[in-house]
């Protein structure tokens, strides 16, 4: 889409965009809390209290709990701002349009400072409850997703996923800093996997959203270089994710439990990738089924993330108890 036909667009979804009311303020709190994308904060902080929980040594249980606070409210936070910068091509893109502020429902300049309010809250909240290093690192993930992802990746480069997928890939490693002081191996092994996790994550969905991204003008990868491309992106990352998945195993950091955890989901997540890469297409890979397989691997790229955790967990456990 050229410049000049997507800023037609998003001026003119910006007049259609529903008008704030003065009566609601504060009467919404369900879209105070949608403004922090509390679903995806949810798979957030749980790799971020995994990372917590395999660090070595014993954690006071009142500190750990602040920890995933801190994580949760940083993520929530930057999510606020994402939305608060993102209000105008949030208002032109249908899977976002009702979101609280396009919605008219919450006012941006509120949105901006309960982000702004947040973050600081998050950061000097974790600094006083454990250490600078996590502290600096939760404060680096915000401005991260924040600025380099929202404000300046995001709109200009297709590339935009997997340079900004850094910012979700920290809270493992701030959960380990949390409960050690320091940095290890492990944690940043972690953190490589959901980095190489995000883009097969994010492609998935981003083929069959693929039009409204077209609309807003946002530069991301189906838009630019097309679906074809994009199908074999995601079958590569599928298969660098399995072998970053497979570190922790041969670097003897954890036990059969997690390999073949790895393992399975590692080959499951491969399967979607195929079936994406030979769902029935047109000449330029658009998909003649309702993009099926790309919907599948995204609702897949959830679980593999959860359970791969899960398995990471419970191989700490099985270590810890034989
Ligand atoms: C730059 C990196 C990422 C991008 C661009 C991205 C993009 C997206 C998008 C566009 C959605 C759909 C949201 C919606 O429709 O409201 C989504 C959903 C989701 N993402 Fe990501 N994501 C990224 C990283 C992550 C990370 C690191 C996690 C967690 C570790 C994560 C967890 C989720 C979850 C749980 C959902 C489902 C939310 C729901 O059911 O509404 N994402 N992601
Ligand atoms: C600790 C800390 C600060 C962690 C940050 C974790 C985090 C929120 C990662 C990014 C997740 C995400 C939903 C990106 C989508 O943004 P988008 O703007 O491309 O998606 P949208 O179009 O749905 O708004």
């Amino acid at each position: 889409m050229s410049d000049s036909v997507a800023t037609a667009s998003l001026e003119a979804a910006a007049e259609r965009r529903p008008r704030f009311k003065a009566d609601q303020v504060g009467t919404r709190a369900r879209d105070w809390i949608q403004l922090l994308k509390p679903r995806v904060i949810s798979l957030v902080v749980f790799t971020g209290a995994a990372g917590m929980i395999v660090a070595p040594g014993h954690m006071n249980f009142f500190v750990a709990l602040v920890t995933i606070f801190c994580i949760c409210m940083a993520s929530g936070a930057a999510g606020a701002i994402n939305m608060w910068y993102d209000r105008d091509i949030d208002a032109v893109m249908q899977r976002t349009i009702t979101r609280p502020i396009p919605g008219g429902r919450i006012p941006e300049n509120e949105a901006l400072a309960y982000g702004v309010g947040l973050s600081c809250l998050s950061v000097c909240l974790m600094w006083m409850a454990t250490n600078t290093l996590a502290a600096g690192i939760l404060a680096f993930s915000i401005f991260f997703y924040a600025v380099i992802y929202t404000m300046w990746l995001k709109r200009s480069t297709p590339q935009n996923i997997v340079i900004g997928g850094a910012a979700g890939a920290f809270p493992p490693m701030i959960g380990w800093a949390a409960a050690t002081g320091h940095m290890a191996i492990l944690p940043v092994v972690m953190f490589g996997i959901v980095f190489f996790w995000t883009p097969p994550h994010f492609w998935s969905l981003s083929l069959y959203a693929c039009k409204d991204y077209g609309r807003a003008g946002i530069p991301m990868l189906p838009v630019v270089r097309g679906a074809r491309h994009t199908r074999w992106q995601i079958f590569i990352y599928t298969l660098v994710l399995l072998a970053v998945s497979l570190v922790p195993s041969f670097m003897h950091l954890c036990g059969w439990l997690y390999t073949t955890t790895a393992l399975v989901l590692g080959l499951g997540f491969i399967a979607c990738a195929v079936r994406v890469l030979l769902e029935p297409q047109d000449a330029q890979g658009v998909s003649l089924k309702g993009d099926k397989a790309a919907r599948i691997s995204f609702r897949f790229s959830l679980a593999y993330l959860f359970f791969l955790f899960c398995g990471l967990l419970a191989d700490h456990f099985l270590q810890a108890w034989v």
